[in-house]
C-alpha cells in the first residue's frame, strides 16, 4: 500500500546521500519584541553577503508573520508545509528572489511542523542536511521564544538579536538573552540596534544591553552595528524591494554593508570552523531528547 508513509520512506531512501559539504553557518535572526525590524534587517543582510559572493538562503519561519516573500515581492509556490505533505526534495522548494537570493518560506499551517510525527521528523532532517552547498543559511524566526523556536536559536551558530531603542524593546531582547544564555552560556550573541537616530544612540543602547549582560549573566554580547532610521527601509518595504538594492547609498543600506563586514572579518569570526551537520545533529537532539 502506498501511504504517505511509504512515500516518504522512499524518498528518504533517494536522498540518502547529502551533497558535498562546503563549510555552513547557521544564523538565528530573533528579537525580544516584534516589529523592530528582524525580517527586514535579515533579507538585506542575506542581500549584503551574497554581495561578497556568498552563498545565502534564507528560511522564514516566523510563524503566523511570515513576510519574507513579501518582502522579497515574491510569491513562493511551495513551502516546507509542501515538503512534508509531498514529500517534496528541499531544493524545488527554494525561490529565486531579487538578485537571485535563495529563499524558502515557511508557509502557512506551519505550527504544524512542530507537531510532526518521527518520520517527517527525520524526513525534514534529512532535507535540512541537503542544504551543505549554502555558505550561510539565515534563519528569521518569530519574535520572543516559543518551545519551537528555542530549538533552532538553540542549535544555530549564532544568533542575531535586534532590538530598537525603544525600552520597552530593549527589555525584552535582555528577556531573551537570559533566556537563551540560561539553556547555554556559551552561545554567540550579536546585538543589532536599529531604528536608531544617531550612532551614538546606537552605542548607548548597545552599552546599556552588554552592561546588564556582563553584570548579571556574566555574558558577553557582540554588537554588530546600528542601523539608522530611514526613509529607504520605509520604501523598500513598500515597494516590496530590499533597500540595499534600490537604495544601496542609502544610510541603512550603508550600516548594513558595514555590519558584514565586521561579521565576515571583526573578531576572528572568520576562522570559526561550522558545520551543517553540527547543525542539524544538534537539532536532532532537541527534536528528539530536549524538546517535547
Ligand atoms: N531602520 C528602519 N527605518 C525605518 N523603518 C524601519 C526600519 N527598520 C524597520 N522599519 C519598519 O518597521 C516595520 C517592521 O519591520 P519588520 O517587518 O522587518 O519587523 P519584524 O521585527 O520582522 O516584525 P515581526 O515581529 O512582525 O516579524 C516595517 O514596516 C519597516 O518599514
Amino acid at each position: 500500500m502506498h501511504d504517505q508513509a511509504a512515500i516518504l520512506r522512499n524518498k528518504m531512501k533517494d536522498f540518502s546521500n547529502p551533497p558535498e559539504s562546503i563549510n555552513t553557518k547557521v544564523i538565528a535572526v530573533a528579537s525580544g519584541k516584534g516589529g523592530v525590524g528582524k525580517s527586514s534587517f535579515t533579507i538585506n543582510f542575506a542581500l549584503a553577503l551574497q554581495e561578497k559572493n556568498k552563498k545565502v538562503l534564507i528560511i522564514d519561519l516566523d510563524i503566523g508573520m511570515a513576510n519574507v516573500d513579501i518582502m522579497l515581492g515574491l510569491s513562493a509556490t511551495y513551502s516546507i508545509v509542501d515538503m512534508l505533505e509531498g514529500s517534496m526534495p528541499i531544493h524545488s522548494i527554494i525561490s529565486s528572489g531579487p538578485a537571485g537570493i535563495s529563499f524558502i518560506s515557511g508557509g502557512s499551517g506551519l505550527n504544524e511542523l512542530f507537531q510532526m510525527d518521527e518520520l517527517k521528523k527525520n524526513f525534514f532532517l534529512q532535507q535540512l542536511a541537503m542544504l551543505s552547498g549554502y555558505e550561510y543559511i539565515l534563519f528569521d524566526l518569530g519574535a520572543g521564544v516559543t518551545k519551537d523556536s528555542l530549538q533552532f536559536l538553540m542549535s544555530a551558530h549564532e544568533v542575531f538579536i535586534i532590538t530598537t531603542p525603544d525600552p520597552t524593546s530593549v527589555t525584552d531582547a535582555y528577556g531573551l538573552i537570559k533566556y537563551l544564555h540560561h539553556e547555554d552560556k556559551d552561545i554567540p550573541l550579536f546585538l543589532v540596534v536599529n531604528r536608531v537616530r544617531t550612532k551614538k544612540e546606537g552605542q548607548a543602547t548597545a552599552n546599556s544591553v552588554s552592561r546588564v549582560c556582563e553584570q548579571f549573566l556574566n555574558k558577553n554580547i557582540n554588537y554588530l552595528i546600528s542601523i539608522p532610521e530611514d526613509d529607504a527601509v520605509w520604501k523598500g518595504v513598500r515597494s516590496q524591494s530590499p533597500f540595499v538594492l534600490i537604495s544601496p547609498r542609502a544610510a541603512s543600506s550603508v550600516a548594513i554593508f558595514e555590519a558584514v563586514n565586521r561579521f565576515l572579518y571583526g573578531n576572528g569570526n572568520e576562522i570559526k570552523e561550522t558545520s551543517l551537520t553540527g547543525f542539524v545533529t544538534k537539532l536532532k537532539s532537541f527534536f528528539y531528547t530536549k524538546g517535547r
